[in-house]
């Protein structure tokens, strides 16, 4: 091969003939990036049918990375593929500006934020007390309900997230075109050709479309946040150039990054903290301090001050985090640019090169993190995650996940809820249960089955 920097090594090993390590990523790609490491280090070169990644595995390499802007992330390239967004955005750094400044606004900062988060908690607090409504009209408010937690999460945040963030959507009439799309999401990843595409992914295609169909009926629904007007309106700014159908693909694309990570995150959080009796605690203890016993059919709600409080809870949740959202991230060189690596180094980049990093390599290393591979609820414990060294599970830079805030709020209300209102069991805590392989690297990748539990509300 003559692509590439010829210092750096290609990884041979998991690597076939005319595939590359395509197979292998798709297999295992937590194996093969732990594999290769151990035997190359943390700069090799891996191989996709011919396009080529130079992985930088080092922590303070990839912030050089990420820091560089000759490096970018080519957030256009994943948007056609997967959402089928138009090339029209490429290069549109007005509009990406636009966009970044709503998020500012909005999404990054307390105050924007307070609106989102408010409705939210209330929508979660109504969603229990009319699922109660109902059980007590049959006359069965004291009996077990069946789920998975993993379904339950998805209950929990699916309507509420939606309607806090965009209005109310209806979102239910969605719901299965989120799912159906949502489990087979990163297909749309695989490089296949189009035609095969086609072939394999046409339920998937079509609930993409409908999906796509759903928001232009329904652009400004009743309660719509600010955030959302805002966006409307933002849209409406570039409309000499950005075609309607683009706007309803970029709705669905929001709509998919703000429930197709959070709903795993919730499911893996309420999994390792309520199995560890020490995190269940002291965590109890904490939310019993910090969060008032409002009543159910009220109308107070917790503040994102009261928690913001919980700050055991929070280190729990990054804690889960860590073990669970190891994010393959990669960048994509936009004129010839050089490296200069820890070890001394230097490597050359040409115009067009991919780059990549993968959270396991850190987020599973001694060097960070001590038994990286144990749950420790209080590891992060007054640290800020953003500057927890080796700790990027929502990628770094400009790109970085504007919803990281509103997701933690999101689960600290869900598990609150949950410890507050219901009782609960969950049948098997001691087996932890594998992640879907194929999901790993594009955020938090949800359970392989879900896991039985019972619940039911405190009288
Ligand atoms: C625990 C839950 C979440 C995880 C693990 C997660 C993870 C990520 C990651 C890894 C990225 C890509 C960053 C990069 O490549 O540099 C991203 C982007 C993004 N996330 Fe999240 N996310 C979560 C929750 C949310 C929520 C709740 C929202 C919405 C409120 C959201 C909205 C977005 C958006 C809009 C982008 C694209 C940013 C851009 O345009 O550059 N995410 N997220």
């Amino acid at each position: 091969d003559d692509t590439g920097d010829s210092s750096i090594p290609y990884a041979k090993c998991a690597s076939y003939p005319i595939v590359g390590h395509l197979f292998s990523f798709l297999r295992d790609r937590r194996k093969l990036f732990l594999e290769c490491s151990k035997q190359y280090g943390d700069c090799f070169r891996i191989r996709m049918f011919n396009q080529y990644f130079t992985m930088i595995l080092s922590h303070t390499d990839w912030t050089n990375v990420v820091r560089n802007s000759a490096f970018q992330f080519s957030a256009t390239d994943f948007a056609v593929q997967i959402f089928d967004i138009s090339r029209v955005f490429h290069g549109r750094s007005d509009y990406d500006a636009d966009t970044h400044r709503l998020y500012i606004q909005h999404l990054k900062n307390r105050e924007g934020l307070r609106p989102i988060v408010t409705q939210f908690v209330r929508q979660m607090r109504e969603l229990i007390k009319n699922d109660k409504t109902i059980l007590e009209k049959n006359g069965n408010t004291s009996e077990w309900i069946s789920s998975g937690l993993l379904e339950f999460s998805h209950h929990m945040l699916y309507q509420p997230s939606t309607v806090a963030l965009i209005g109310d959507t209806n979102p239910l009439d969605a719901e299965d075109d989120f799912r159906l799309f949502d489990t087979k999401f990163h297909y749309f990843l695989i490089p296949f050709p189009r035609w095969m595409a086609s072939l394999l992914l046409s339920r998937e295609f079509q609930a993409r479309s409908r999906l796509n169909e759903f928001w232009p009926k329904t652009l400004d629904p009743p309660g719509s946040s600010q955030f959302h007007r805002d966006r409307l309106e933002m849209f409406s700014n570039h409309s000499q150039w950005m075609p309607d159908k683009d706007k309803a693909a970029l709705q669905t694309a929001f709509f998919w990054a703000s429930l197709g990570n959070t709903i795993p995150a919730v499911f893996w959080s309420l999994f390792y903290i309520l199995r560890d009796p020490k995190a269940i605690s002291t965590i109890t203890e904490e939310i019993n301090t910090h969060l008032p016993a409002v009543p159910l059919d009220g109308d107070e709600d917790w503040t994102p001050e009261q928690l913001d409080a919980c700050v055991y809870l929070e280190s729990a949740i990054n804690e889960t985090i860590r073990l669970v959202g190891t994010i393959f991230m990669t960048r994509k060189c936009i004129r010839d640019a050089q490296l200069i690596l820890q070890d001394g180094r230097t490597v050359q980049f040409k115009e067009g090169e991919n780059l990549a990093w993968f959270a396991g390599a850190s987020h599973y290393s001694e060097k960070f993190f001590v038994k990286p591979n144990e749950f420790h609820f209080d590891r992060f414990l007054n640290k800020k995650a953003d500057s927890v060294p080796g700790f990027m599970p929502f990628g770094g830079g400009k790109s970085i996940c504007p919803g990281r805030f509103f997701a933690k709020f999101e689960i600290k209300a869900c598990l609150a809820m949950l410890l507050r209102y219901m009782e609960y069991q969950i049948q098997d805590t001691q087996t932890i249960p594998t992640q879907m392989k194929a999901r790993i690297g594009f955020g938090i990748a949800p359970p392989t089955k879900d896991i039985p539990i019972i619940y039911r509300y405190k009288s």
